[in-house]
């Protein structure tokens, strides 16, 4: 699929997963990515795979919110980004807005090239954003998932304006094509880039943890204030 970001493969040439020892010796900066746009367009199979590198067939609705997360090491840091999986249903999104863009650091806006209804409803998420104080200055990205799909709705060249329109970096991809894998991570590599020279604040990991932590979907945590 054509790749609407400047990032190359060499660019992201020196992330590694982290292992437990590596994770002993040193600290993480971890970042709250939330994965928004309308129900069914993908956000739950884009962010597992991600972190599990799967395709989750036949996901449920997302109730609330679902976490994920992963580490990586980027030029010689550690950066945990923590995926917030937020409900594309209105019914189950209800109390949980709030806690979606708390503390936000980066928004990952998802539609289906399938569907020109959910690429429509992208200037509605965006202004949602808006509403709930989330910074100009976050980083932000706009994802055309289901690629792999024939019955194309939203070509290219209105999505790139759209995004152009916004300033936001356009990738289309597809969670079910395991080929996409990496273009999928480069999503995310893109925002941990951005975010790794922007932000300062440092945490300790606890020692002994696994590095990265693939969640299932059985063991993912899940909030719901519906
Ligand atoms: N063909 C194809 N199907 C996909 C792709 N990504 C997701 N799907 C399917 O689309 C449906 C919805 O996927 P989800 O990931 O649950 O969508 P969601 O946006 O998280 O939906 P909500 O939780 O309701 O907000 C499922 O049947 C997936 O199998 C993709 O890249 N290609």
């Amino acid at each position: 699929m054509a790749d609407k970001n400047k990032n190359t493969d060499d660019e992201f040439a020196t992330v590694h997963e982290t292992d437990s020892s590596f994770q002993d010796n040193f600290q993480t900066r971890i970042f709250k990515i939330i994965v928004i746009g309308d129900s069914n367009v993908g956000k739950t199979c884009l962010s597992y795979r991600f972190c599990a590198d799967k395709f989750l067939k036949n996901p449920e609705a997302t109730i609330g919110v679902d976490f994920r997360e992963r580490t990586l090491r980027l030029d010689g840091e550690n950066i945990k980004l923590q995926i917030w999986d937020t409900a594309g249903q209105e019914r189950f999104r209800n109390s949980m807005v709030e806690h979606y863009y708390r503390n936000v650091h980066a928004v990952i806006f998802v539609y289906d090239v399938t569907s020109l209804a959910s690429f429509e409803s992208l200037p509605e998420w965006i202004e949602e954003c808006g509403r709930h104080s989330v910074p100009p200055t976050v980083p932000c990205i706009m994802v055309g998932n289901k690629c792999d799909l024939r019955r194309i709705e939203v070509p290219t060249s209105l999505a790139q304006r759209l995004a152009d329109g916004y300033n936001f970096p356009l990738f289309e991809t597809s969670a079910k094509d395991p080929a996409e894998k990496a273009h999928v991570d480069a999503i995310f590599l893109t925002l941990a880039y951005k975010l790794k020279s922007h932000r300062p604040l440092r945490l300790k990991q606890p020692s002994g943890n696994i590095a990265v932590h693939l969640t299932s979907v059985r063991e993912e945590k899940k909030l719901c204030f519906c």
